[in-house]
C-alpha cells in the first residue's frame, strides 16, 4: 500500500457506504494526446506493463503529427478528434468509449463491475509504470479517488505558483480540503465517482472541477506520491500563454461552482 494517504475514512466492507459497493477489478486508462508523438510510445509501453490496467484508451485531440500513428502500432483502442478539443473534453470522450466497449462486452456500468478510469498524460514516458500504485487505493476500495502527486522534476522549469495558489484556494474554500498538488492530472476513480461529477469542468479546469465535485459528492479522496515525470513546462512566452488559459479555466471552473 503506498503511503501518502490522507486521512481519508477506513472502508467499511460491512456497511452501506462506497465500500459497500463492489470493488473495480479492473482498470481502464485513458490518455488524452495532443501532439505527443515523442512520448506517447514510451508511455503505452509502460502502461502495458500495469497488470490491473486491461484496457487502454488513447484520445488524440486533434493532433497534428503522428501521435494516432503511435497508439495504432501499439495496438491499443483510439478516438480522434478531428479539431483540438482541450483536455477536459478529451477525459470525456476517452470514457465514452471505455462505456461503448464495455457495452459491447455484455455490461453497463450500472449493472455490472465497470472498470475504474485512469487518468494519464501522455508525456509521463517510462515513468508511467508506477501509476500501478496511484490504483491501489481504489482498487482496493479505500477510495473514491486517487491523485497522484509528483516528486521534484527531472527537468528545471514549473512556473510561479499563481495557478496551483488559484486552484488550492479554490478547492478548499468549495471542497474543505487542502490539496498538495491540486492540477495534477494522474487519477485513479471509481465509475461512480465520476458518473456523478459529470459534466467534467471545460478546459484545464477539469482537475481543479473533479475534485471539488467528488469532495462535494462525499468521495473519498487520496494523495499518493508517485515517482512520475512529465515534461516540465517552462517560462518563455508559449509556457506563460498556457498558464494564462490554466488560470483562466481554473477561474471558470471554480467561478461556475459557486466560488466568490
Ligand atoms: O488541448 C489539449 C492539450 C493537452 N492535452 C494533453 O493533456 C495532457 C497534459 O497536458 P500538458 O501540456 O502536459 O500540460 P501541463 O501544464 O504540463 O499539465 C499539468 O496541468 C494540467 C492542468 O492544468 C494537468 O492536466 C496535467 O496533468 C498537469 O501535468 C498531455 O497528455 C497533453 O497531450 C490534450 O489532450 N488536449
Ligand atoms: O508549470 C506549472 O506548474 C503549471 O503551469 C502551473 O503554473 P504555476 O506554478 O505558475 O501555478
Amino acid at each position: 500500500m503506498p503511503s501518502g494517504t490522507d486521512g481519508a475514512p477506513a472502508p467499511d466492507p460491512q456497511g452501506s457506504g462506497p465500500a459497500a459497493r463492489r470493488l473495480p477489478e479492473r482498470v481502464a486508462a485513458i490518455v488524452s494526446a495532443k501532439d505527443e508523438e515523442e512520448r506517447l510510445g514510451a508511455t503505452l509501453q509502460a502502461l502495458a506493463q500495469i497488470s490491473v490496467v486491461d484496457l487502454v484508451v488513447v484520445v488524440d485531440d486533434g493532433s497534428t503529427d503522428g501521435t494516432l500513428r503511435v497508439a495504432n502500432l501499439a495496438g491499443v483502442q483510439t478516438v480522434k478528434h478531428q479539431a483540438n478539443m482541450g483536455k477536459a473534453q478529451a477525459m470525456t470522450s476517452g470514457a465514452k468509449v471505455v462505456a461503448l466497449l464495455e457495452a459491447e462486452e455484455g455490461g453497463t456500468y450500472q449493472s455490472d463491475n465497470p472498470r475504474a478510469l485512469l487518468f494519464v498524460d501522455a508525456d509521463l514516458q517510462e515513468s508511467a509504470v508506477n501509476l500501478d500504485f496511484l490504483c491501489v487505493p481504489v482498487v482496493a476500495g479505500e477510495a473514491d479517488m486517487a491523485i497522484a502527486t509528483l516528486p521534484p522534476q527531472k527537468t528545471a522549469g514549473g512556473g510561479f505558483g499563481f495557478v496551483v495558489r488559484k486552484a488550492r484556494e479554490g478547492i478548499a474554500q468549495l471542497g474543505g480540503r487542502t490539496m498538495v498538488q491540486p492540477l495534477s492530472g494522474m487519477r485513479c476513480i471509481t465509475r461512480e465517482a465520476f458518473e456523478a461529477a459529470l459534466p467534467l469542468a471545460t478546459g484545464w479546469g477539469v482537475e481543479v472541477g473533479l475534485t471539488v465535485d467528488v469532495l462535494r459528492n462525499k468521495g473519498r479522496v487520496v494523495e499518493v506520491p508517485v515517482e512520475l515525470h512529465h515534461r516540465v513546462t517552462g517560462r518563455g512566452p508559449k509556457a506563460q500563454a498556457h498558464r494564462l488559459k490554466q488560470y483562466r479555466d481554473v477561474a471558470r471552473a471554480l467561478k461556475v461552482r459557486g466560488r466568490s
